[in-house]
């Protein structure tokens, strides 16, 4: 038994091939919406401690005390309202856009396998990079798929490849995309889809593009996400030929009693009827596949927040899923690695 892990069958020159390797991911969902899969959900990710920075021991005090306690039949109950007959709908949808690629590059004569995996939960990323040093692969490109890098979710990223890596004996050649915010295809994407809503629907009063949101402390200890979302909205709304107060960037999906970076989502919708605000489209440029976080938070509890408070047409425009223009995006971003 050595500590490093190799395939050990007579290797020579046959075996090993020219092909590259996709490893893409996302950030998981439990195995199923009940209290005990998202014990064992949470357990893992609130673990990491990209996610939650307090000092070690006093949080897994906290997190084992109190929040695993509590937070997975919460978090159940939402999961359940999205579970769909195919399972969590972003693992669904990443597997969508993971099949849409491979066919795209296969199809322009580049020479790939690629696989899916989530940074928690399951398909892991052990057994994503397994899957593929299986196939003889040895040149491999990582593409979590985050427009904005951040510390929790890109960088977290990392870690786990670096945690699987550092115990092959046969370290393959490693590129990690880092995001993707400015490419020129994915502000495209984006823009062509708020232009189909408009088309559709009007204009609306405002268009919110609500990101997901982080401590505000990351920010002010340097992570550039805050930074990098502003930017998105800016191409977007510059492409479009948008008015700039047409539009506004918050954040949302708060955890916890800290700080997180502001405008807050819920706060800005329910004080929009107040100022005669009553109409509006939400989209979510972080997400590259619907979630929870789309799907539970915007199409159900936001909405239910901006009508309560008096607004009257509100409007989620989907996240960019398995969109042609999306795939065709993602595959620009691929390219110079391939
Ligand atoms: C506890 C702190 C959290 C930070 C920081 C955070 C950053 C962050 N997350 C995403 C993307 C997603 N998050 C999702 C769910 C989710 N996020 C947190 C907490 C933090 N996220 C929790 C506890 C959960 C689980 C659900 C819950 O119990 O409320 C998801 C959806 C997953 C799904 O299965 O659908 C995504 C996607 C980003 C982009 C980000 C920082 C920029
Ligand atoms: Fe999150
Ligand atoms: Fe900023």
């Amino acid at each position: 038994m050595s500590r490093f892990s190799a395939i050990t069958d007579n290797p020579h020159e046959g075996r090993f091939n020219k092909k590259t390797g996709i490893l893409v991911t996302n950030l998981g969902s439990p195995d199923a919406p009940t209290p005990k899969a998202l014990r064992v959900y949470l357990a893992e990710f609130l673990s990491d401690p990209r996610i939650v920075e307090i000092p070690r021991l006093i949080w897994l005090m906290i997190l084992h005390g109190i929040i695993l306690r509590v937070r997975p039949k919460k978090s159940a109950k939402a999961y359940k309202s999205i579970w769909t007959e195919n399972g969590s709908p972003l693992i669904y949808i990443s597997k969508q856009q993971a099949d849409k690629i491979a066919e795209r590059l296969k199809a322009s004569n580049h020479n790939v396998e690629v696989e899916l995996a989530m940074r928690y939960g399951n398909p892991s990323i052990e057994a994503g990079l397994e899957k593929l040093r299986d196939k003889g692969i040895t040149r491999i490109v990582v593409f979590p798929l985050y427009p904005q890098y951040s510390s929790p979710t890109t960088g977290s990223t990392f870690d786990a490849i670096a945690r699987v890596l550092k115990k092959w004996r046969w370290v393959p050649e490693l590129h990690f995309i880092n995001g993707y915010h400015t490419n020129p295809l994915y502000i495209e994407s984006l823009a062509n889809s708020i232009k189909e809503d408009l088309e559709e629907n009007g204009t609306p009063q405002k268009i919110v593009f609500s990101y997901h949101g982080m401590p505000k402390q990351f920010l002010d200890h340097g992570d550039p996400y805050h930074c990098l979302c502003h930017q998105t909205t800016r191409l977007v709304v510059e492409k479009l030929g948008l008015d700039k107060e047409l539009v506004m960037t918050t954040f949302q999906s708060r955890f916890g009693k800290a700080e997180w970076l502001k405008p807050y989502t819920d706060a800005t919708l329910e004080s929009f009827p107040k100022e005669g605000i009553k109409d509006i489209a939400i989209i979510s440029p972080a997400f590259s596949a619907d979630c929870l976080e789309t799907l539970e938070e915007l199409e159900e509890e936001n909405r239910e927040i901006f009508e309560e408070a008096g607004g009257e047409k509100y409007r989620y425009i989907a996240a960019l899923n398995d969109r042609d223009d999306h795939i065709d995006a993602l595959c620009d971003v691929l390219k110079p690695n391939l």
